[in-house]
């Protein structure tokens, strides 16, 4: 058995990987070995089979003993420990949900159901460091997977709207806080039927403009609001997160020469952990919307068409539906008035599980294949 070693396994993303491997019985068939950066010598989680204390996620004598290294602990923690970890000649697998990595020329970033062929060649190539790749990307290629894989997409313009839980767990908590104090701010007038809508709609902005919503976290109000940046600024004048969109998407795809052009605003609102993406779509060519939904829905079993109606619209294709499972609905497919070849589509996926854990379990259990 090989032995895997998993640090930041009690995070928001790693706490997810946990859930899906125990549901999926992958401890059965590895020796997990337990990492932390804060709790050395604590008993480990239960999965099942016996395990030793927690080790220190920075000892990179502890570390090298791993056949397969999996991280969910953050970039920071792949900054530092990684080249290290490297330079002393370890040669084992690393898998990591963190961004640090994923750009550069030894590494692969992974979503199977969409780059299968890439991944085994990486295998092949003696690549041994996999990354999982942007949420919203990989929420993005798995929806439109069919399309790119028939060669049909021209360019994408994604337009995101992202769950609190991209920020983080102290952020998804805020984004709650923020929501029961602005109930609490109108409570008295909300029972009383005959009080005026327009004092309470004044009394709620008066109340999110005002330094008594919680704001420490986002630096904003985003419930009752939203905010239309995620990450860094870049030169271009795009933020990092729609920076990533392109680069990460072709990386994924192993496009060769040109690059498929994916571009859009970025924005966070105030769902919990499901991100939406609306999507303007240019065709290379004029396809039907029932071909292209049949493409669509053959390429992968998460994806689910729904219907361009609107009763399925309302009950499918929303982060209310989606949290917590691995659906990846896509709908509102139709063709837009600038052309034939220009279509719309509407997709929700779960950000922790497709967008960040998932990947990377399915990557861990491709290595125990090969
Ligand atoms: N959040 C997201 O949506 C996504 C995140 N990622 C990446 O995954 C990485 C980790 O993100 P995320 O899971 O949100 O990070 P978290 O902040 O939830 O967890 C990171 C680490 O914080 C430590 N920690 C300290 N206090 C606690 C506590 N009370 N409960 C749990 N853990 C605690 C743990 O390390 P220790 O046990 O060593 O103390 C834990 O592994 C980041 O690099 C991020 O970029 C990737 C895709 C999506
Ligand atoms: N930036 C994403 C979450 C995330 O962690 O992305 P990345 O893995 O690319 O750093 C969001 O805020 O929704």
């Amino acid at each position: 058995m090989k032995k895997v070693g998993l640090v930041g396994w009690r995070g928001m993303v790693g706490s997810v990987l946990m859930q899906r491997m125990r549901e999926e019985n992958d401890f059965a068939t590895i020796e997990p070995v337990f990492f932390t950066t804060s709790q050395v010598g604590l008993a480990s989680p239960e999965v099942g089979k016996p395990t030793d204390t927690l080790k220190d996620a920075s000892s990179i004598e502890a570390l090298s003993e791993m056949d397969i290294i999996i991280t969910c602990q953050g970039g920071d923690y792949t900054n530092s420990v990684y080249p290290a970890l490297r330079e002393s000649g370890w040669d084992g697998y690393w898998i990591d949900a963190a961004s640090s990595l994923r750009m550069k020329d030894d590494s692969i970033i992974v979503l199977d159901p969409v780059n299968k062929d890439v991944i085994q060649q990486g295998l092949t190539n003696g690549i041994k460091t996999y990354v999982g790749g942007n949420c919203t990307v990989s929420l993005m290629l798995l929806a439109l997977g069919g399309l790119f894989e028939a060669d049909l997409i021209d360019w994408v313009a994604p337009q995101t709207y992202q769950a609190a839980s991209g920020a983080g767990a102290r952020n998804m908590r805020e984004l709650i806080s923020q929501m029961g104090a602005i109930e609490a701010s109108v409570a008295d007038k909300l029972e009383d039927p005959a009080s005026a809508i327009l004092e309470i709609d004044q009394q709620v902005a008066d109340f999110i403009r005002s330094d008594a919503l919680p704001t420490e976290q986002f630096g904003a109000p985003l419930a009752g609001s939203l905010i239309p940046w995620i990450d860094v600024p870049m030169p271009s004048g795009q933020s990092k997160e729609e920076w990533k969109a392109q680069v990460e998407a072709n990386k994924i795809l192993g496009t060769s020469d040109k690059q498929t052009p994916i571009d859009g605003l970025c924005v966070r609102i105030g769902a919990m952990r499901c991100h939406s993406q609306a999507m303007t779509i240019k065709l290379k060519k004029d396809v039907s919307v029932e071909e292209v939904e049949k493409i669509l829905a053959s390429h992968n079993e998460w994806v689910k068409v729904i219907p361009n109606e609107r009763e399925a619209t309302v009950s499918e294709l929303s982060p209310a539906k989606v949290t917590g499972t691995l659906s990846i609905p896509v709908g509102r497919i139709r063709k837009l008035a600038m052309g034939p070849e220009y279509i719309s589509a509407f997709t929700v996926g779960d950000q922790l599980l497709w967008g960040a854990a998932e990947p990377l379990r399915r990557m861990l259990n491709i290595l125990q294949e090969a």
